[in-house]
């Protein structure tokens, strides 16, 4: 079967369609050498969109051709903690579980406490998931999806990364992603993979 041709990304600018300065961080570091000029939605002042989509894809897809109001093609990335014991959850949720001041301990005790009554099932399997888009103004859209599998520990360790980060450890590792070096998250996480299969299909050459 023949694969089926990506838009390569060839302008100057790329808009990151983030408003978490965590992620646009992390962004900006796997773009590094990819782009010339990487701005992000808040610096333009764009507006947040609401997120009304039910999957990562379809949210991902709607924050990236909302950023393309600026006129330049614009990655978003969509991602959340889905938690086996939890049916999924917190999942498409996983922002919203953190409230109005985007309190982190706030969402991870959250997890413990719906945990609580699952004690027996310990230890907790999670996945990180990751979906990027990249929009450019003629509506045109390029999806992947990345994943890393992981246990979830209590009481949250380091302080490293963001949102989640300190309760997720990674599948073969005895720490956290709170407690990793940066680095060392960037080559295995979910936004790292899903990254891999972006810059394959549309950043390669
Ligand atoms: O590597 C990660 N390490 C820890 N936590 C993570 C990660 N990746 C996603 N997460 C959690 C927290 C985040 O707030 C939520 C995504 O929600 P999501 O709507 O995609 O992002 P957001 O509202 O924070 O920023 P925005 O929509 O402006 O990109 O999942
Ligand atoms: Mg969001």
């Amino acid at each position: 079967m023949q694969t089926p041709a990506h838009r390569p990304f060839r302008e100057t600018t790329l808009v990151v369609a983030s408003h978490n300065p965590g992620k646009v961080r992390e962004i900006a570091e796997l773009l590094k050498g990819r782009v010339e000029t990487v701005r992000s939605a808040g610096e333009l002042n764009l507006p947040e969109p609401e997120e009304t989509g039910d999957t990562f894809i379809a949210n991902a897809v709607l924050k990236a051709r909302a950023a393309t109001a600026a006129g330049h093609p614009a990655l978003a990335d969509d991602s959340g903690l889905a938690v086996d014991a939890l049916e999924g959850a917190p999942g498409l949720y996983s922002a919203r579980w953190a409230g109005p001041d985007k309190d982190f301990a706030l969402a991870m005790d959250k997890v413990r406490q719906e945990l609580e009554a699952r004690a027996a099932e310990a230890p907790f399997t999670a996945r990180f998931v990751c979906a990027l888009a990249l929009a450019w103004p003629d509506g045109h859209v390029e999806a992947f999806e990345g994943t890393v599998e992981g246990t979830l520990v209590f009481p949250p360790r380091g302080d490293q990364g963001f949102g989640y980060d300190p309760i997720f450890q990674p599948t073969g590792h005895a720490i956290t992603f709170g407690e990793m070096d940066p680095a060392a998250k960037h080559a295995m996480s979910h936004r790292a993979q899903a990254f891999r299969r972006l810059t394959a299909a549309c950043f390669a050459g």
